[in-house]
C-alpha cells in the first residue's frame, strides 16, 4: 500500500521518537502524534509556573489532560521540567514581605513542588528533565546567574535530583540544556554532569535540546557532544528537535512559505542528523521533536515574533516532507 510507515514503528529497534504536545496539538495533531510517536512531553503544562502558580495551589488540570491522552493512547511521557529559571513562579524566590528567600525556604519550596509534582505521576511519567539550562553561554562561569543559584548555592541542582529520585526511584533523571553540541558550552555541560556522577547524585541522562537550524551545528560538534555526554556513563535523550530554516542572525519575516532551497537545505540536514542518531543508537534512548507538523512550532515566536517557520518533518497539513522520507529510507 502505499501507506506511509510510522515513524516510531520503523524506529523501534533504535530509540522512542517522541513529540512535544500541548492542549491545542493533542486535538489538531491527534492522528499525527498516535501514528508516528510513541512518547510525548508537555510543551509547558509541566513547568513550575503552570503546575504551582501560588505557594502550595497546584493546578494539574492541563498536565492531567496531557496524561490522559498518553493513558488512552499508550505513549510513554518525559515530564519537563521542575527546575529553571524561566517560566517559574516568582513567589518561589521572595518572602511575604517581597525580600529575596533564603536558601532553607527555597530548598523546602523546591522539595515540596518535586514531592508533590513527581509524586502525583510516579509509575506514570519514566524520565524527568530534572533541571533545565542552569549552564551559562559564554563566559567562565560553569552555571549561569539565576535566583536559584543566587539564594541556594552551587549545589541546588544536586537537591534537585535527590529531591526527584527520592519521590520516584525508579524515573530517569534528565539534565537539558541547548546549544548543547557548541564546543565551549559542551565542555561546561561535561564538567557538570561529571561532578554529580562523581557526588553520587542520581543523574541517568543528558537531555540535549537540539534546537538546531539549516547552518549550526556542524555534524562533527555533534558526534563529540554525543560521545563526551556518553563517556560519563549517562543516556542520552534528544529532547526538544526542530531544525529552523532560518540562520539565528536571520530576522526576515517576508516569507509565507519555505523557499524551495530552504526545503532542499532541511531535507539534507535531516538525513545528516538521524544517520549521526543511528549511528549511536546504543546511547540515545529517545528523539523528541518540540512539536509535531509545521502547524504549530514555538519557533514562530522565538527568536523573532511572529515569523512562521518551517521545523519539522511533517508540514502545515500533516502530510509528510522530503526529509521524512529520507529519515525513513532505512
Ligand atoms: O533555544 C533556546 C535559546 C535560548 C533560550 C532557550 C532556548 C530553548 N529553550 C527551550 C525552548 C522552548 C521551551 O518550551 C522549552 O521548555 C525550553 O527548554
Amino acid at each position: 500500500s502505499n501507506e506511509i510507515p510510522s515513524l516510531y514503528k520503523l524506529y523501534e529497534d533504535y530509540f522512542h521518537i517522541g513529540a512535544a504536545v500541548n492542549p491545542y496539538t493533542i486535538k489538531t495533531s491527534k492522528d499525527l502524534i498516535n501514528t508516528h510517536f510513541s512518547s510525548i512531553t508537555a510543551e509547558n503544562e509541566m513547568k513550575f509556573g503552570s503546575l504551582e502558580p501560588e505557594e502550595g495551589k497546584f493546578t494539574f488540570e492541563k498536565a492531567d489532560e496531557i496524561m490522559n491522552f498518553a493513558k488512552e493512547h499508550n505513549k510513554e511521557v518525559r515530564g519537563h521540567t521542575l527546575v529553571w529559571h524561566n517560566q517559574t513562579s516568582d513567589w518561589l524566590f521572595t518572602n511575604k514581605d517581597g525580600s529575596l528567600t533564603d536558601r532553607e525556604t527555597l530548598l523546602s519550596r523546591m522539595k515540596n513542588h518535586i514531592d508533590t509534582v513527581v509524586g502525583r505521576y510516579k509509575g506514570q511519567i519514566y524520565c524527568w528533565d530534572v533541571v533545565n539550562e542552569a549552564v551559562t553561554d559564554s563566559g567562565e562561569n560553569i552555571l549561569r546567574d539565576s535566583k536559584w543559584l543566587e539564594i541556594a548555592g552551587e549545589d541546588f541542582i544536586d537537591k534537585a535530583f535527590e529531591y526527584a529520585h527520592l519521590a520516584d526511584p525508579d524515573a530517569l533523571l534528565f539534565y537539558n540544556d541547548y546549544n548543547e553540541s557548541n564546543p565551549v558550552k559542551r565542555e561546561k555541560i561535561y564538567s557538570l554532569a561529571k561532578g554529580l556522577v562523581e557526588r553520587g547524585v542520581p543523574i541517568h541522562g543528558i537531555g540535549m535540546q537540539a534546537h538546531w537550524s539549516n547552518f549550526h551545528p556542524n555534524l562533527d560538534d555533534i558526534r563529540q557532544a554525543i560521545e563526551r555526554y556518553a563517556s560519563l556513563g549517562l543516556q542520552i535523550h534528544v529532547t526538544e528537535m526542530d531544525v529552523s530554516v532560518f540562520n539565528f542572525d536571520d530576522k526576515r519575516t517576508d516569507l509565507k512559505a519555505p523557499t524551495a532551497e530552504m526545503m532542499e537545505k532541511q531535507t539534507e540536514r535531516y538525513d545528516q542528523f538521524f544517520r549521526i542518531f543511528r549511528e549511536y543508537k546504543d546511547v540515545i534512548s529517545c528523539v523528541t521533536f518540540w512539536g509535531a507538523a509545521d502547524d504549530y512550532t514555538w519557533l514562530d515566536g522565538f527568536p523573532v515574533r511572529g515569523r512562521k517557520n518551517w521545523p519539522f518533518v511533517f508540514d502545515e497539513n500533516h502530510q509528510p516532507k522530503e526529509s521524512f522520507y529520507k529519515i525513513t529510507s532505512i
